[in-house]
């Protein structure tokens, strides 16, 4: 787990700050028991442990895509607006952009020199994240 400063803006000029926290997919793939269940879908990860019993799909399709990438069967079912909103509830972090398969809407840009190079040479990949808002993955410099 990794925990990253990202920034934001909300196009409206007014940039925000929140903190990130990545998850790696294998660390995701461990929580596959129905004593703890993270998923992930659309390079999002949820712990849904608490929702299990209370999907109202069953929570046997939960346990099916317990410690792995649900976006394709969450999109398959059709899933209302309200699902989306309840998804919030669950969010605990996002999946480590290297674990990300590289697809549109969520894809690296590329790779920026480190504002501070006069003193450093570190570089950080700049991607696509959070519905266009613009991620900077930054290491300590
Ligand atoms: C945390 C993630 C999920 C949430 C919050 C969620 C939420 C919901 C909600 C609220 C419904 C009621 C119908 C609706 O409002 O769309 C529903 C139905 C259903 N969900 Fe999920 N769901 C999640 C993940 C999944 C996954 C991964 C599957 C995998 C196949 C799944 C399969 C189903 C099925 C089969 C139904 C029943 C559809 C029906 O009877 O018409 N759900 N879910």
């Amino acid at each position: 787990m990794a925990t990253v400063e990202a920034s934001g803006s909300d196009g409206k000029g007014q940039g925000s700050e929140t903190a990130v926290t990545y998850y790696r997919l294998e660390e995701v793939a461990k929580r596959n028991t129905a004593k703890e269940i993270w998923l992930v879908i659309h390079g999002r990860v949820y712990d849904i442990t608490r929702f299990l019993n209370e999907h109202p799909g069953g929570e046997e399709v939960l346990i099916e895509q317990a410690g792995a990438d649900a976006s394709e069967s969450f999109e398959d079912v059709g899933h209302s607006s309200d699902a989306r909103e309840m998804l919030k509830q669950y969010y605990i972090g996002d999946v480590h952009p290297s674990d990300l398969k590289p697809q549109s809407g969520n894809k690296l840009l590329g790779i920026l020199d480190c504002p501070h190079r006069r003193r450093c040479s570190h570089r950080f990949p700049v991607s696509l994240l959070h519905g266009g808002k613009q991620i900077l993955l930054r290491r300590p410099c």
